[in-house]
């Protein structure tokens, strides 16, 4: 971790209505049960709730054997319905409902809530792709400089792990990152590793050139969603960021080489606390818009939930931005 990558608490992050509420449903204390025995302790817990809000049991039994099936074919369904405590769940639109930690969900309409889940499960990919930076974001933090031999090993090891992506290394100025001074030699001494593709960082066309004469096949660009960030890690702002990397994308598409984007601190910043997810979708779209094949959206300094990330997801989604990672 760079100085700039501390742990940081997140408290107040702009809440979108509707995927704040797509949020609630899939934060960790509304996880869905799906096996039989644990869905018949939770309505048993619903018989033998005596608060203000509890059900009457025939009805929800009743209910149970009509919806199990819809329930188990349903994830959201189910994780409201298991936790609820209140009859309203009958009728199409929940009122309130007690979530394991018996805290309560704020209201929310059914259908509203399905049709946004299932139009964001159906965008989902249906891969993952890892993309390994072990030797270029894991070694450009190490105090001592990790020997370039070292380096090479490393990268060969992992490429026949079976991953189909290795960040090999950085082309930055070694002033700013002397632990990847050596990027030229990377490159050089796996010239000829076969397994996976080896790109590399690019901050600008001085970086880019130097990638391509060491044998680069390709390349990623970095921005940050943060301004401070993008200050402290590139000495520039957002806008003459992405004015560079526009420089860099028409290099590469001239060679014909592919050009990953990165975005970074998309959920919080070690120097300005919380980010906007439009802030993220806004970069996002502009890297994507210059050439970028895929985002990687990065959360820097780990700050982020599950429910943290939809909020950007579904917004860069709903901008028809795809894909993400
Ligand atoms: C962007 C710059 C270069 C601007 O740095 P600068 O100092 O503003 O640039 P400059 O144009 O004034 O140049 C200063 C000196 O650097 C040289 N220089 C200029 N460019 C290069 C280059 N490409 N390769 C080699 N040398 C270069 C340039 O020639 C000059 O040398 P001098 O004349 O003083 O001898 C600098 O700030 C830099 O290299 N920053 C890189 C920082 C970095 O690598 N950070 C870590 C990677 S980002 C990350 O980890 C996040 C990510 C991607 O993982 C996603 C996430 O998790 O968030």
């Amino acid at each position: 971790m760079s100085s700039l990558e501390e742990p940081l608490s997140l408290e107040n992050f702009p809440s979108l209505s509707v995927v704040g509420r797509l949020q609630r449903v899939t934060s960790d204390a509304c996880r869905p049960r799906v096996d039989e025995a644990e869905l018949d302790n939770c309505m048993a817990e619903c018989r033998q709730c005596s608060s203000s809000n509890s059900c009457q049991d025939i009805d929800m039994y009743a209910w149970r054997r009509q919806k199990r099936d819809m329930l188990f074919s349903d994830p959201i369904n189910l994780r409201r319905t298991c936790f609820c405590r209140d009859r309203n769940v009958m009728d199409n639109a929940c009122h309130s409902w007690y979530s394991q930690d018996r805290g309560y969900c704020s209201s929310c309409n059914h259908m509203e809530i399905r049709d946004i889940a299932h139009k964001f499960f159906r965008g989902l990919p249906r891969f993952v792709k890892i993309v390994e930076v072990g030797p270029r974001d894991g070694l450009q933090n190490e105090k001592t400089t990790v020997p370039t031999m070292v380096k090479v090993e490393l990268i060969q090891r992992l490429a026949v792990t079976g991953l189909s992506a290795v960040e090999a290394t950085s082309f930055v100025s070694p002033k700013w990152v002397p632990q990847l001074a050596d990027a030229k030699d990377v490159m050089k001494a796996i010239r000829n590793t076969q397994g996976a593709r080896f790109p590399v960082l690019t901050p600008n066309l001085k970086g880019f050139n130097a990638a391509v004469a060491a044998g680069a096949k390709e390349v990623a660009i970095f921005a940050s969603a943060s301004e401070a960030f993008s200050m402290a890690n590139i000495n520039c702002s957002i806008k003459d960021s992405l004015a560079r990397y526009q420089e860099v994308v028409f290099a590469a598409k001239k060679l014909g080489m592919p050009i990953r984007g990165y975005v970074s601190c998309v959920v919080g910043c070690p120097v300005e606390g919380a980010v906007p997810p439009s802030k993220v979708a806004f970069v996002a779209k502009e890297l994507y818009d210059m050439g970028c094949y895929e985002i990687s959206l990065g959360d820097t300094i780990g700050v982020g939930t599950p429910g943290k990330r939809l909020q950007f997801i579904f917004m860069i989604h709903t901008g028809n931005l795809l894909p993400i990672y």
